[in-house]
């Protein structure tokens, strides 16, 4: 099984399961959303069946909710965990000041509050994540329904005076219906190119009437966890600079692969 997946899953899976080694005995956890999230909760998933880990976590949409479930791990709110020790998601982009683009599978507002929430967050990326300065992939906006070609509107003149250089606002599409999120609400994908000051823009795109949060995370991301396709891992922590690598062994992995075929 192990030889179907691409080297990006690969990267992927090893950054998962190196970042799962964070996450200790009695932890209140929040679980991230997207493929390298749901690497990290079958890892999770097989600690707390092999190894008896006991955990409860935090899913930041009902995607992961299901999967967490799945796999065995004890599923709590956000209002029940208050705080969270550890939170571990993927991203779309991360700078070198660890700052990110999320949202590219719709579930930001959710994930934001669910870090901001914890006293760590460690994101776990394949290396092709990593960016010089963010803006490549599109920023997703959550917004409310009502009237969201109104603040589309806004958006993109605010864009303009902003003299951002990609100014288009577009509505992310779920086939022929706009996509909702768990939330009930829409996405706006902001097609900037490049986010020259990336704190400034998500102050200001929050303040206009209809947005509800957008998917810069600012000063939020602790330790970035960045796999390879062969197998290396290299963490890097913001707080104290330290950069470590390492290397994880795929053979050992074997039922997790399965799994995922299946
Ligand atoms: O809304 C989705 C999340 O922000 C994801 O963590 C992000 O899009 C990265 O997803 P993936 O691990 O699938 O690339």
């Amino acid at each position: 099984m192990t030889g179907e997946l691409s080297p990006i899953d690969k990267a992927k899976f090893v950054a998962a399961k190196r970042a799962a080694d964070f996450v200790e005995d009695g932890m209140r956890v929040g679980l991230g959303t997207g493929s390298t999230a749901a690497w990290l909760v079958r890892c999770l998933g097989e600690m707390v069946r092999d190894e008896g880990l006991k955990i409860r976590g935090v899913p930041t949409s009902t995607r992961t909710a299901r999967l967490a479930r799945d796999v065995g791990i004890e599923v709590i709110s956000l209002d029940e965990a208050r705080w969270l020790d550890l939170t571990i998601d993927g991203a779309d982009e991360f700078d070198g000041d660890l700052n990110l683009i999320k949202g590219g599978g719709g579930a930001l507002l959710q994930e934001k509050i669910v870090a901001t929430a914890s006293d760590q967050m460690v994101v776990i990326a394949d290396i092709g994540k990593e960016v010089e300065t963010l803006g490549a992939f599109p920023l997703p906006v959550e917004v409310i329904p009502f009237g969201w070609q109104t603040t589309q509107a806004l958006i993109e003149e605010t864009l303009i005076s902003m003299d951002v250089l990609g100014r288009s606002a577009t509505l992310r599409m779920n086939g022929e219906t706009p996509f909702i999120t768990d939330e009930g609400n829409h996405i706006l994908d902001l097609h900037l190119n490049r986010i020259g000051n990336p704190r400034q823009m998500a102050l200001v795109i929050n303040q206009m009437p209809g947005v509800v949060e957008n998917g810069l995370f600012i000063d939020i991301c602790d330790t970035v966890v960045i796999g390879y396709g062969d197998g290396r891992v290299e963490l890097r922590d913001i707080n104290d600079g330290t950069v470590e690598h390492d290397r994880l062994d795929f053979v050992e992995s074997d039922n997790l692969f399965t799994d995922l075929a299946d």
